[in-house]
């Protein structure tokens, strides 16, 4: 069975066309920086031929636009990996808010269209790009299944304790206002092979997710008993262009004593605050550089940034009560060492001591960056959204 994963994120879209049950990947790729400045999209082929690779430099203002130059790059005469798109038999989507409606993997039928349509205003940056992201596959993959995978999944086990917010009862009772947790996919997918290297399901694991957008997960014996996001995708960590979380009087300050309207706070709040806000960058690549340069803003928003990590690892530890594990994990997660040694700076007294070479030297796969001694494993382990989001096609419609 071909399932063909899109994995849209706020910045980029992810895809793989896998093989199940046999997880053979076919091609994978991703179009990368979405409405920015040299935008790019990476296609990987393996055909029996051998393996092909392109790299494109293209205008792509948005999502819509980066999903038909890939779908065009999988029936390509000369490069592609089927003939005609009907040899795709499911499509999976990543879908980021599931709300209080969904808790589990599911086909997408009108009604459940209309939901994740509903649930725009809580996931700005995200439902409109998996909505069109849909639209656009019904159009190209008549044939195929369309199947959402939800990021608020795996996080549907944290205790109400950690989910539910002190305002009166009737916002949860009648309209769902709780903590949600988002990236559940990539927080599910690196705590469990986090557990394969250990050999057992007993432990607690911190999961550190940073991507343009970021969050974390308390994970204790395999299910998620807390995250760092709310209600939608915005609170917690510093992101890209997200504040993560600030104290709710600015909002009011914003609106009443500055005269901004809330679209506009809104706005502001998840579209140009975050490390965009601080040093006019969004992309971590970029504010490493000003800071190897030693801008001045480029490192507060460093030291910001993996601030806000630590004080995270410790009120989940506190949570856990204990900890054997911190995963580190998507796009800054994994290759940028320089927010690894940051946020591991001065955490001995819980156990977390990194080995800095091994922190520096780059390795592919699951690696370990600690020292031989530390009482606390801290892991580097890339994310594969797009694989989990095809075992979970899999077991729905397979
Ligand atoms: N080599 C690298 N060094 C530092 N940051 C990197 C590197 N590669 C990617 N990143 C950062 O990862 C982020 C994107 O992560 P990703 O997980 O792909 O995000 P998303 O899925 O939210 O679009 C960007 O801020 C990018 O700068
Ligand atoms: C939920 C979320 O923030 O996703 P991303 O990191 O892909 O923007
Ligand atoms: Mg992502």
């Amino acid at each position: 069975m071909n399932i063909f994963v899109i994995n849209s994120g706020s910045s980029s879209i992810k895809y793989q066309l896998i093989s199940m049950p046999e997880a053979k990947v076919i091609c994978t790729g991703m179009v990368d920086r979405i409405g920015l400045e040299g935008a790019k999209l990476e296609y990987r082929a393996f055909l029996d031929s051998g393996e092909v690779r392109k790299v494109l430099e293209l205008l792509i203002p948005d999502h819509a636009a980066g999903l038909r130059e890939v779908a065009k790059l999988l029936t390509d005469p000369a490069v592609g990996v089927i003939s005609d798109p009907d040899q795709v038999h499911v499509v999976g989507h990543r879908v980021v808010h599931g709300g209080e409606r969904f808790s589990k993997t599911q086909l997408i039928t009108e009604e459940a269209k209309a939901k994740i349509l509903e649930l725009f205003p809580l996931a700005p940056l995200h439902n409109p790009a998996n909505y069109l992201g849909i639209e656009v596959a019904e159009r190209i993959f008549t044939q195929a299944k369309q199947v959402a995978v939800f990021d608020t999944a795996f996080h549907q086990t944290m205790p109400e304790v950690a989910f539910r917010m002190a305002i009166p009862n009737e916002f949860y009772t009648k309209h769902g206002i709780r903590a949600y947790g988002f990236h559940g996919t990539s927080h599910k997918y690196v705590s469990e092979q986090a557990m394969e290297f250990f050999g057992k399901r007993t432990s607690k694991i911190i999961t550190i997710h940073l991507g343009n957008g970021c969050s974390m997960a308390a994970v204790r014996d395999g299910k998620c008993i807390d995250s760092s996001m709310g209600l939608g995708p915005m609170n917690g960590l510093i992101m890209g262009t997200r504040t993560g979380d600030i104290d709710q009087s600015v909002i009011f300050h914003l609106v009443n004593q500055l005269g901004y309207s809330l679209d506009e706070v809104n706005t502001i709040l998840n579209k140009k605050s975050g490390m965009l806000g601080l040093t006019g960058f969004s992309d971590m690549r970029d504010i490493r550089k000003l800071y190897d340069q030693k801008e001045k803003a480029a490192i507060l928003a460093y030291d910001m940034y993996a601030y806000h990590i630590k004080k995270f690892i410790g009120s989940f530890a506190a949570v856990l009560n204990g900890l054997d594990a911190i995963v580190f994990t998507a796009g800054v997660g994994e290759n940028d060492a320089l927010t690894r040694k940051l946020v591991c700076q001065n955490m001995d007294f819980l156990g977390i001591r990194l080995d800095e070479a091994k922190n520096e030297t780059r390795q592919k796969g699951l690696h370990e960056i600690n020292t031989s001694e530390s009482p606390v494993k801290i892991l580097v382990i890339p994310t594969n959204e797009e694989l989990e989001i095809a075992r979970q096609c899999f077991g729905l419609v397979g």
